[in-house]
């Protein structure tokens, strides 16, 4: 109770004079409404019983007056309470929001966004709830109960003693039962978050369940979690009316002691009548007062849990800053550099190992490799999201660690493979990058972006509303808009995370070729799986398993036949057309899939026309787990999710991630075998896709290579 009166004068404190103004009036009142009972004396001895009219016009006099007095600081107090309340709120609301700019990333990926948003919304209201129960009925309540004690020792002192233990009984049951309500509220609280978590991904996530028929499955689920939501919220209520009811039925009991003895005490004749009535009205109203704490109880309880909650979140430390500002210089670009740098997410589990890569001012250097690599993380190592476990980053010769992060973060234009859209016209997003761009600026900016012409085809143009995240506009559109926002800040570093991943091949091409202008006197780094945008960056740094594993020109590493030589070969031979909707393969890259090795070319060349072309959009399934399979897929362009939800359990694991030159699903070819995984296409993708029918029809003209492809696929299989 302490730490909470504690923090409500904290917040209290920024507004001294309104405070203060809001207790006098407070007081006023309270004064009137504890010392009104009183009046009931006087009138029965010196107006009644006298017969006296004189003394009754004279205390109703003075009662009318008080009363006025009272009742209009009363409705004062209440108003300057409604602004006060409002301004503690928005004081605690724009602390946490400032906070949570300045927390750590890695704090919003172990946290759910109901979690927070219930810090906002229902935590703050119950401070709220709280300070308004305070402030009134509390004082108000506290108040009367001490001023009538006193009166009432004055009036009759056994009566009051008993009175007294009485009040001690009514809230005795409350304080014991106020640790169990405490954590049956925080595990509400708690439950209720991740009640709203549920719905909120089940929202985001509609169109993987429906694309996996899943409905069912998260029906279920959250049937599940209802249910323990009902055990607790039940148990709640329980508890919370335990702590109602519990002092009404004390009271009562007191009532009855009171009735008896006062009414006793009178036929002996100790208190005169008209003390015994002031005795019972002062009483009620301490009754009511009494009554009327007890409600305040669980507001209390309710706001300890809150504050705690907010408490922990704001002990929640802001990510690591330095000093020191970089500050570059016209016409000198900046030099990247990391030595010896080993980074984890998690311990033991190194991401990124023993990395050392220089990129020197104003060249270009892509990263590539399989996916889980680590290219993004070293992006946002880059970036200072996280700070490395072992070794550094340096930007221009300073230390990551002691520069201060906005500085760095002002000079970087970064696009993401997903691109968040705030609410807002497109104007409004596309300025983000640079507030005060004139109008002019941002339109050159989206026309190399190549999203200028369709932004003004729009009835609005570019003050067409974006809506749900960007939901309004496709993934292509939202990802251009993200490059016109990076090419607006005309940044020293431009950081390219798989920014193209949502385009069509054609679109891919030119803003490829938009990013190579671009790259004139400043300093590029390209995240991408596609090789064929990055045969000539400067420097290609190829990532395996976290660790740097080669790195050079693409001319040098592919005479060097290594990893990247291999990725090369892989995904050299396949060509989409300009729409995406067309693919063909070579008979040389047919040749080196696993089962085709060896095989007459002329027989290859057959076998490359009976593929035909699938396209898949972003979210959609490709393969069920458990259908039958009869065909056989190679990812000509794109990246699909292979999961699969092990028996019994409801949360899907990922096996892999496949891009461009890899293929999946060949054991179909062999026979009827049920699908072993879901597959689900995590970009707009361009399949080659082979039929087993066809395959072996062509097959069985050449005998013994019919049996070779079956023997080596069985051998795959096993
Ligand atoms: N926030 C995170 N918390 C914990 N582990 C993470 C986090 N982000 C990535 N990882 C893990 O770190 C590894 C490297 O991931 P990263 O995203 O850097 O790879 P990548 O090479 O960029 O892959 P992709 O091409 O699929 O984007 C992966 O194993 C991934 O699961």
């Amino acid at each position: 109770m302490i730490m909470v009166l504690r923090n409500l004068a904290s917040y209290l404190r920024p507004y001294k004079l309104l405070s203060f103004l809001f207790f006098a009036g407070l007081f006023l009142d309270l004064a009137f409404v504890s010392l009104a009972p009183l009046s009931f004396k006087f009138m029965v001895d010196n107006a009644i019983i006298p017969h006296d009219f004189g003394q009754f016009y004279l205390i109703l006099s003075i009662l009318g007056i008080a009363g006025l007095i009272g009742f209009s600081s009363g409705i004062i107090s209440d108003y300057i309470l409604s602004k006060l309340s409002a301004r503690v709120q928005r004081d605690l609301r724009s602390g946490l929001f400032a906070h949570l700019q300045h927390v750590n990333i890695a704090f919003f990926q172990r946290t759910r966004a109901s979690d927070l948003l219930s810090y906002l919304s229902g935590d703050l209201s119950a401070i709220d709830r709280a300070m308004t129960v305070i402030l009134t009925t509390g004082i108000q309540s506290v108040s009367v109960v001490i001023i009538s004690a006193g009166v009432l020792f004055t009036l009759e002192w056994s009566m009051a003693v008993l009175v007294l233990i009485g009040a001690v009984l009514i809230f005795t049951g409350p304080y014991l039962l106020g640790g169990r309500a405490q954590a049956i509220n925080a595990q509400y609280k708690d439950q209720m978050s991740l009640m709203t978590g549920d719905v909120q991904e089940n929202i985001k996530a509609q169109r993987v369940i429906k694309g996996f028929h899943l409905q069912q499955l998260m029906i279920d689920k959250f049937h599940t979690r209802l249910q323990s939501l009902f055990v607790i919220d039940y148990k709640k209520n329980v508890i919370n009316s335990s702590l109602e009811r519990i002092p009404m039925i004390s009271l009562l009991l007191i009532n009855f002691t009171i009735i008896g003895f006062g009414s006793y005490l009178a036929l002996q004749g100790q208190i005169t009548v008209g003390a015994l009535v002031a005795f019972f009205t002062m009483y009620t109203s301490m009754g009511n007062s009494v009554f009327n704490l007890t409600f305040a109880i669980p507001a209390f309880t309710d706001a300890k849990v809150s504050m705690d909650r907010i408490q922990q979140l704001l002990v929640e430390l802001p990510e690591a800053n330095g000093t020191v500002q970089l500050q570059p210089l016209p016409n000198q670009q900046l030099d990247i550099e990391a030595r010896e740098l080993t980074f984890r997410y998690a311990e033991k589990q190194d991401v990124l190992k023993d990395i050392n890569l220089h990129i020197p001012p104003g060249t270009t250097a892509a990263f590539v490799g399989s996916s889980g690599s680590g290219k993004s993380t070293m992006v946002q190592l880059i970036l200072g999201f996280y700070a490395p476990n072992e070794g550094h980053i340096r930007i221009n010769g300073i230390s990551l660690q002691e520069m201060d992060k906005g500085s760095l973060r002002e000079q970087i234009g970064i696009v993401f493979q997903d691109n968040f859209l705030f609410r807002g016209t497109i104007m409004d997003n596309l300025r983000l990058s640079k507030p005060h761009a004139t109008r002019e600026e941002v339109i050159q900016a989206a026309a190399k972006a190549e999203i200028d012409g369709f932004i003004q085809s729009l009835p609005d143009g570019y003050e067409t509303e974006v809506l749900d995240e960007g939901g309004n506009f496709s993934g292509g559109q939202r990802q251009r808009i993200a490059i016109a926002r990076a090419i607006l800040r005309d940044p020293q570093i431009l950081l390219l995370d798989e920014a193209t991943s949502a385009l069509d091949p054609i679109s891919e091409a030119s803003i490829n070729e938009t990013f190579r202008r671009l790259a004139h006197n400043r300093t590029v780094v390209t995240v991408t799986h596609r090789l064929s945008a990055i045969t000539d960056a400067d420097q290609i740094f190829v990532f395996d398993q976290g660790k740097l594993i080669e790195s050079g020109t693409h001319r040098e590493m592919l005479a060097a036949e290594g990893y990247y030589k291999e990725l090369w070969d892989k995904q050299n031979g396949l060509s989409v057309s300009p729409s995406g909707e067309e693919a063909e393969i070579d008979e040389n890259r047919l040749a080196r899939l696993p089962f085709f090795r060896d095989m007459n070319i002329d027989v290859l060349r057959e076998i490359k026309d009976l593929f035909n072309t699938e396209t898949f959009s972003a979210g959609q399934a490709v393969i069920h787990e458990g259908e039958a399979g009869n065909k056989f897929y190679i990812i000509a362009r794109g990246k699909v999710e292979i999961s699969k939800r092990p028996v019994g359990d409801a949360e899907r694991i990922r096996l892999a991630i496949l891009a461009d030159g890899d293929h999946f699903g060949e054991i179909a070819l062999l026979e009827n075998v049920p699908r072993t995984a879901d597959v689900s296409a995590l970009t707009e993708c361009t399949f080659l896709t082979l039929q087993r029918k066809v395959l072996h029809y062509v097959l069985s003209q050449y005998p013994e290579l019919d049996a070779r492809v079956r023997e080596k696929l069985k051998e795959r299989y096993n």
